[in-house]
């Protein structure tokens, strides 16, 4: 049955761009990494393209790995803190959904539930938490850590952090601020509970000390691919960035999500897909081809080799790029994404060269590299969406705000033509516009109906 419902988009942000070499685009800001007018600026145009959100992606640690390569490629080595980022953010946009990753691993749920919930009310109901359990061993070394915990480890921890900040968030009900000056009451005493949390992992007695949110509790995006994360991601995710590979494949995933949450008593339309995908758009296909050529051009082979070795976690720094690409460096168990590991090794098994595997990556990256005409990327998109391969896109743009302007230019109409995407925002805030329910307190629901 065709849809009726909109598509749901969100810009992902890297402060140059999702390619590796977007910081030498003569078009993008060198300065811009430190530099809030920037990012203001790209947030200020997916607002006013009505996008429902922007993504800050991140990890607690700057990229490990061979100096020479890391000196060329900025992303992780310089970059805003993200919660203060969105904080900044909140009150210098109206409408923008403003959603950053924010790691169960290192931090303690307390502070995540504070600092979310203060930039929910900044923002008056925009904000959203990624939550990832990280997936690399440089941010284990920031922590007392001498790398990652294990995966299984990881996700307990993490499930149970993000429990504890749902109970936190639950501290005071709806209405539960009574603000009465004649009879110097400020809040209802009744509405207002101690989460009392005694746990593996956690103890945490409460209550948080800031009032209920304007969305009930800020929304939660999960990126799991693993068994686990899927898991996670079911009983408590209202966005999920996946990982585009493939139709089927997306496909396959979006139903597997999705089935497991009515046995979490959810309704599947709580849960948005929004697999990432690299735009790269051109009024022909050859102007499109052509942007990608240039940006791969750009990117110097230490940076493909740096590049590859994080996700394949093998060291390929001498590697010749003309030579088939040496399976046996690759781990037995890798400890990080799975799902990007298992995409990249298919792809060299039929003995391509390292050269070839590079250009592919720098091609698709951790999505699936969609390059052509407006049409053509809209057909991809709205097969995916009408299919349900995913609800939505987060997008991955090459160049800041260069692609996003092209896509903005070229693809948006298309879309809106089609039916597929919003001309203006539903509502006010980050929920409304992403069509989800608003959680009710725990505290409130189990209470005895009044006679
Ligand atoms: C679109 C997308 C965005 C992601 N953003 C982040 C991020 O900002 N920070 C992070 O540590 N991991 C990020 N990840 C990685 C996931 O959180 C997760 O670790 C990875 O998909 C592996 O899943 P698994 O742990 O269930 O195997 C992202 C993944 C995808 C597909």
């Amino acid at each position: 049955m065709a849809r009726t419902d909109k598509m749901k988009l969100g810009t992902f942000v890297y402060t140059f761009g999702f390619h590796p070499a977007s910081w030498l685009h003569p078009a993008s800001d060198v300065n811009g990494a430190n530099d809030f007018a920037h990012l203001l600026d790209v947030a200020k145009r997916s607002e006013a393209a009505k996008f429902d959100f922007m993504f800050m992606a991140d990890s607690p640690a700057a990229a490990v790995g061979d100096p020479k390569a890391l000196a060329r490629i900025p992303t992780k080595m310089n970059r805003f803190e993200p919660l203060s980022l969105l904080s900044a953010l909140a009150v210098t946009t109206n409408d923008l959904g403003l959603v950053a990753t924010v790691s169960t691993s290192y931090y303690e749920p307390y502070n995540v539930a504070r600092l979310f919930a203060s930039i929910d009310h900044l923002s008056k109901g925009r904000v959203c938490w990624n939550v990832v359990t990280s997936d690399h061993d440089e941010t284990g070394y920031n922590f007392n850590r001498e790398g990652l915990d294990p995966h299984a480890l990881r996700y307990e921890r993490g499930n149970e952090f993000v429990d504890v900040v749902f109970g936190l968030w639950d501290s005071f009900e709806e209405g539960a601020l009574l603000l009465d000056r004649e009879n110097g009451v400020y809040y209802d005493k009744d509405k207002h509970h101690t989460l009392n949390h005694k746990g593996k992992h956690f103890q945490v007695r409460g209550p948080l000390n800031i009032a209920r949110t304007p969305q009930g509790r800020p929304v939660i995006a999960q990126a799991g691919g693993s068994e686990p994360g899927m898991d996670m991601a079911a009983r408590t995710a209202e966005i999920v960035f996946s990982l585009a590979s493939n139709i089927d494949r997306n496909r396959a995933f979006y139903e597997n999500v999705k089935r497991r949450m009515p046995a979490h008593g959810r309704d599947p339309d709580d849960l948005k897909i929004m697999p990432g995908i690299v735009i790269n758009v051109g009024e022909t296909e050859a102007e499109a081809k052509a942007k990608v050529d240039y940006l791969i051009d750009k990117m110097h082979p230490d940076v493909g080799r740096l590049m590859l070795s994080e996700f394949l976690e093998a060291d390929l720094r001498d590697v010749a790029l003309d030579k088939p690409f040496p399976m046996d460096r690759l781990p037995a168990a890798p400890k990080g994404s799975r799902a990007l590991f298992d995409e990249l090794v298919d792809f060299v098994r039929s003995g391509r060269t390292v050269g070839e595997l590079i250009r592919h990556y720098a091609e698709k990256h951790t999505g699936n590299g969609m390059t052509g005409t407006p049409a053509q990327i809209a057909d991809f998109m709205e097969e995916w969406f009408d299919t349900r391969a995913a609800d939505g896109f987060i997008l991955m743009f090459p160049t800041l705000p260069s692609s996003l302007d092209d896509f903005v230019r070229l693809v948006l109409p298309e879309l809106r033509r089609r039916g597929l995407f919003r001309e203006e925002y539903e509502g006010k805030t980050l929920r409304e516009n992403l069509g989800l329910s608003m959680p009710v307190n725990r505290f409130a629901k189990t209470k005895e109906p009044a006679r």
